[in-house]
């Protein structure tokens, strides 16, 4: 899950879309007890391979009492900083070989296409696979967790959320706008990717998205990868590295107590920034892309980039002072063009959504109302700011501006301010937009 490693060299193969291509695998409903079984199976042979979990860390559903809730690492006893956690024994990562680490002239799309290929082996040797017990876990998965594998309504409705937002492509080369639906198309479709240009031999998309939702750039690593993302909270580190080829450990960054989850970033990992190109993925990065890719809307701190319009780059917290905007170097965007936003997602809502939350499948739904939810809640936080600091700047003219230069001074503090005068009023907002599902 880790998008360090996006090269930027020539692509080998020409982009060619797939042509009347059913790449499918048959739907299927999730087994959640098999789930649970491959899990357990998965964290067993782990050991047996020479791997470690702490007593007092457990793999499990985010919710016991919830089958259908994801899979995390739990903390459930207190462990100190710095204590090794988890332990990953070489041998049971898949991890292409060192041709494809970053830095070569592979793109990204090519070292994806290539983890998807090697799992589509594996997974086709079944129990003779040497990382059978990750190839029954990953077989449990939904075949439709991100955008690219909704159903065309769902897809459609998404693109509409996003509205005129664009997104770095899927190579990172340009802002091309595309959806992000339509992407395992445009970069992996036809002789690209999913037909193998010597055999003729054809792989599903699926596969594709597998590579992308569990992949650290060019390796998948069982049992590592059922950590979740988190940008505000990291605190689990690897050392000496996820790439090391004798395998790794997962330490804690800090004290944790029962409760806690171990969380990273999927997009700003510790361990990544020893790569030359992982500081500068959360330039390109944001939620929406975050959708793309993981099929989720992050928890915040959430960012999104429109990168035509500036660039403008917006970050939102949740602050237990309120909601607090930065705009993290970039551009304000025009006020203009933020409530138009809000006019349009308001009238979306009404129009296109909710008429349609009886159609959609349920994790197409929660998605596309949660990202819409995180729009609108960016924009009017947005919005509220800037009223705020005009009428504080407005009230700075009136009076003596000695007293007031030091707050105005911090732009992040005044807006933070304003959102947390508005609090109640916001609440009202958010009631108003909020559906049940
Ligand atoms: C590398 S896996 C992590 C383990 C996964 N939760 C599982 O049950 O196997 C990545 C996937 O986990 C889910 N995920 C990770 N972080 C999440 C979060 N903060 N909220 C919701 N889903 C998350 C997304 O479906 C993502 O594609």
């Amino acid at each position: 899950a880790v998008k360090g490693g996006q090269n930027t060299g020539e692509k080998r193969r020409t982009r060619r879309k797939t042509q009347n291509l059913n790449l499918h695998i048959d739907d299927h409903v999730i087994n959640y007890a098999k789930q649970d079984e491959a899990v357990r199976n998965m964290v067993k042979w782990s050991i047996e391979q020479g791997g470690y979990i702490h007593p007092n860390v457990e793999i499990r559903r985010w919710d016991p009492s919830d089958p259908s809730s994801y899979f995390g690492a739990f903390v459930n006893g207190p462990v100190k900083e710095d204590e090794l956690l988890i332990k990953i024994p070489g041998s049971i990562k898949i991890q292409l070989d060192d041709s494809y680490r970053s830095g070569t002239d592979l793109t990204y799309a090519d070292v994806v296409c290539e983890l998807a290929w090697t799992l589509k082996r594996e997974y086709e040797l079944g129990e003779d696979s040497n990382y059978a017990p990750y190839i029954e876990y990953i077989e449990t998965q939904s075949k439709h967790q991100i955008p690219a594998m909704w159903t065309d309504v769902g897809k459609h409705l998404i693109t509409k959320v996003q509205g005129d937002l664009s997104m770095m492509d899927f190579d990172t080369e340009s802002i091309s706008g595309i959806h992000m639906h339509d992407w395992i198309d445009d970069y992996f479709g036809g002789e690209f990717c999913l037909i193998d240009t010597e055999s003729g031999e054809e792989m599903e998309e699926w596969y594709v998205a597998m590579a992308t939702q569990r992949g650290y750039d060019y390796c998948l690593i069982p049992v590592y990868d059922m950590l979740n993302h988190h940008n505000g909270i990291v605190n689990s580190i690897t050392r000496p590295s996820i790439y090391d080829k004798d395998g790794f450990g997962v330490y804690a960054l800090q004290d944790l107590n029962a409760g806690e989850e171990l969380l990273y970033s999927y997009h700003n990992c510790p361990d990544c920034k020893a790569c030359p190109t992982c500081e500068t993925s959360l330039d390109y990065w944001g939620t929406p892309e975050m959708i793309r890719d993981f099929g989720f809307v992050e928890p915040y701190p959430q960012r999104f980039y429109y990168k035509d319009r500036g660039p403008v780059y917006l970050k939102i917290d949740e602050t237990p002072r309120g909601f607090a905007i930065s705009n993290e170097g970039g551009e304000w965007p025009e006020i203009e063009w933020i409530e138009s936003e809000i006019v349009r997602l308001e009238r979306l809502y009404e129009q296109d959504i909710h008429p349609l939350r009886n159609v959609l499948p349920l994790h197409e739904l929660e998605t596309i109302v949660h990202y819409h939810e995180s729009l609108l809640q960016l924009f009017m936080a947005y919005y509220e700011a800037h009223l705020a600091e005009n009428h504080e700047l407005d009230s700075e003219d009136n009076e003596s501006e000695s007293e007031d230069e030091e707050s105005s001074d911090d732009e992040d503090d005044v807006l933070q301010k304003f959102v947390n005068a508005e609090k109640e009023e916001e609440a009202e907002d958010a009631d108003e937009f909020s559906t049940e599902l």
